[in-house]
């Protein structure tokens, strides 16, 4: 395809995809983004133990996320939240069959070491874990699993896949139960690269400008004005603690949704949890939607975004 913008080639982060007959190798831009494409529709589940990860796998979730406390219990706790323990990890993945993702903190370099070499699926650099470095996220691009990184907005998410990430979650405000905040950030990023769409129409000569104003990478801010979505899966997570909640947020144009406390800390998990993949899943059909939500028990009790003060806003780390 031509490019309108440059007249020759159109520029692109798109993985090359390998000759007939050959298969790629691992840890390559394709492999890497694959699995993701595989778990699009899905949900994936926060996990703190094998027997919990049994029920979200029955349940029917697409991959869980090994981490020591859900996001509402680090919330609550304090302290500094880090990777878990390593025999924690390595009994999830051993607990289940379905992918095993496991979150390293922002910027630890050596954490997403160990879980690579723990051999997880997904690596989550994730601003629920305290960060390690506040100024540099993972140089993600050397490592053969593939990453998800949280985005607010168009430019951190572009960021993040300039640095290699497979994968973006919106980031929402993880451990709150309030959905307010992933609704704003999947509209954010849906409605900047509607915009970016727009302006490669009618002005493509300012989409330089608009790259320097995201703070992101210019070709990929050329690409996404070009095809209208993200070169990777984009899932959506952070307060979500009902089936509704879920489907409402598939609707925005979410491809998938992460729930973390909403599950394990409601009255039912297992209900819950089948129920949120069921919405999720026919998230189109609100007769579909009302039945999964019949007599599911206690939601999480959870606390409103409204009474959070400033530093504690998860979503504010990472830039
Ligand atoms: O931490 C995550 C991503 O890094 C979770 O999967 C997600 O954000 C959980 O949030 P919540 O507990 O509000 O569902």
């Amino acid at each position: 395809m031509t490019d309108t913008l440059t007249g020759s080639a159109a520029p692109t982060s798109a993985p090359t995809t390998p000759a007939a007959g050959t298969t790629p190798a691992t840890g390559t831009p394709l492999v890497k983004r694959g699995l993701a494409e595989m778990l699009k529709g899905g949900v994936i589940m926060d996990v703190v133990t094998a027997e919990q990860a049994r029920i979200a796998e029955d349940s029917g979730a697409v991959a869980v996320m090994a981490l020591e406390r859900v996001p509402a219990d680090i919330r609550a706790q304090g302290g500094v939240a880090r990777m878990s323990d390593p025999d924690l990890v390595q009994g999830i993945v051993d607990a289940v069959s379905i992918p095993v993702m496991a979150k390293a903190r922002i910027g630890h370099t050596v954490e997403a070491q160990i879980l690579q070499h723990l051999g997880v699926d997904y690596i989550d650099e994730s601003e629920v874990l305290s960060p390690a470095d506040y100024t540099h996220h993972i140089d993600k691009r050397g490592f053969d699993v593939p990453f998800v990184c949280g985005a607010t907005n168009l430019g951190e998410a572009l960021r993040r896949i300039g640095e290699g990430a497979s994968m973006i979650r919106s980031k929402g405000e993880a451990g709150t139960g309030d959905v307010s905040e992933a609704v704003r950030h999947i509209r954010t990023i849906r409605t900047e690269i509607a915009e970016l769409q727009a302006l490669h129409a009618t002005s493509p000569d300012a989409l330089f400008h608009r790259a320097k104003e995201l703070a992101a990478p210019t070709e990929l801010v050329l690409e996404v004005a070009r095809t209208g979505e993200l070169p990777v899966v984009m899932f959506t997570a952070g307060g979500v603690a009902t089936p509704a909640d879920a489907a409402m947020l598939m609707q925005m144009g979410a491809e998938g949704v992460f729930v973390g406390s909403g599950i394990f800390l409601s009255g039912d998990p297992a209900a819950r949890a089948a129920a949120i993949v069921r919405a999720t899943t026919f998230h189109d059909d609100v007769a579909a939607v009302a039945e999964a939500s019949r007599g599911l028990g206690e939601a999480m009790v959870g606390i409103s975004v409204a009474d959070l003060p400033a530093p504690h806003r998860l979503a504010e780390r990472g830039w």
